[in-house]
């Protein structure tokens, strides 16, 4: 039997639900906009087991009670409801939250990029940023759904014309990079991957995918350094392929994005020194027209606490920073651009 506070423990450690104790105080909605998904569900289920969070609001236009209903039988605290879009479906799940992960949308199919999501990615992340602007403006906005170089402007210029945008607040998630390229060295290197820390920045998608595996002390050369960065450029395809048509990531998408929830919430509740990678409005690479940006950022109450530097890079990483820059400019721009012209 894998209990509830079996798996509690496994994956939040003692240390963790002390601290939770210490701030039990803390009431922390979290909410889930395409939780009937098949990111969604999973990561209702992680959210589920987090003892940080309080509340859990899960919404899909179709399917999110059921999810509800199973996730709410599990022995942890936080309450649980589905919504859908009747009524006031997504008004009340929003209320209140401090926390909005969206994995709302389309995945892609073999032979598809990211991009080839944008058309009907695109408004259905507008429409979720506007009833989030609306409902929950200060909330933590989780962005998921692909292609995230140009969701996370959507979702900005939906903000900016709410009068409500705050850079701090808003995050792209590109965990999953950063969980990739640990494991994909660990099984070169034969190291254990949670204790690996690779620096990956740029953007979520192909060569916007940058891997700065000098900074971890490794030198790979020539073709293993070529594959390995491949791999991790690409490791979204690698599961798109193996899944034949039925979708892309799905359980370590959960995986990563329950972990960056958790370092907000941890955050949120006074822990310092949360560093997590993520796609932001960003001040490195501005004077180049490139506004948002992945690196490692620390994480305060109020989010976005400190953007770092992308630090000291070989010149073959330089090299695959200069491809990622002239991509992404184009990405965000697009992004900009339909979302002026679609409000
Ligand atoms: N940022 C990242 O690292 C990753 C992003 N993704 C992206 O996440 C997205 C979701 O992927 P999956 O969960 O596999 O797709 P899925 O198709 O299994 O689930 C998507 C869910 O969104 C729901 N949905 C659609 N329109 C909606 C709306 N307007 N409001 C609320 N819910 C809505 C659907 O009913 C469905 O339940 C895709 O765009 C995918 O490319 C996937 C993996 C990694
Ligand atoms: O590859 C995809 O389409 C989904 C994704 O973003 C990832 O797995 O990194």
């Amino acid at each position: 039997m894998f209990a509830a506070r079996q798996a509690t423990s496994a994956i939040f450690g003692a240390a963790q639900r002390r601290a939770f104790s210490a701030s039990a105080a803390n009431a922390s909605k979290v909410a889930v906009l395409g939780a009937a998904g098949g990111i969604g569900q999973p990561l209702s289920l992680l959210l589920k087991l987090n003892p940080r969070v309080t509340e859990l609001a899960l919404y899909d236009i179709k399917g999110a009670p059921g999810v509800a209903a199973d996730v709410a039988h599990i022995n942890t605290k936080s309450t649980v409801k589905g919504y859908d879009p009747t009524g006031d479906g997504i008004k009340d799940c929003l209320k209140g939250a401090e926390i909005v992960l969206i994995p709302a949308g389309v995945p892609r199919k073999p032979g598809m990029t990211r991009d080839d999501l944008f058309n009907t990615n695109a408004s259905i992340v507008r429409d979720l940023a506007k009833a989030a602007a609306e409902s929950c403006p200060d909330a933590n906005l989780l962005i998921i759904a692909n292609p995230v170089n140009s969701t996370v402007p959507i979702t900005a210029e939906v903000f900016k014309s709410k009068g409500v945008y705050n850079p701090k607040k808003l995050f792209g998630v590109t965990t999953l990079d950063v969980v990739r390229a640990s494991r994909f060295i660990s099984q070169l290197k034969s190291t254990d991957p949670a204790s690996e820390s690779i620096t990956v920045v740029g953007g979520h998608s192909g060569a916007t995918i940058v891997p700065l595996l000098s900074q971890a002390g490794y030198a790979l050369e020539g073709q293993e350094l070529a594959d390995y960065v491949k791999r991790v450029q690409f490791g979204g395809d690698e599961v798109v392929q193996a899944k034949g048509g039925a979708g892309s990531a799905t359980l370590s998408m959960a995986m990563a994005g329950a972990r960056f929830a958790e370092s907000l919430l941890k955050a949120a509740q006074g822990e310092k020194g949360v560093v997590e990678p993520t796609f932001v409005d960003s001040p490195l690479y501005k004077d180049q027209g490139v506004t948002y940006f992945a690196s490692n950022v620390t994480l305060g109450p109020q989010g976005v606490e400190e953007i770092h530097p992308v630090g000291k890079v070989t010149e073959y990483e330089q090299g695959l920073l200069d491809v990622c820059l002239k991509d992404l400019k184009g990405n965000i721009e697009k992004g900009e651009k339909w979302a002026k012209e679609n409000p």
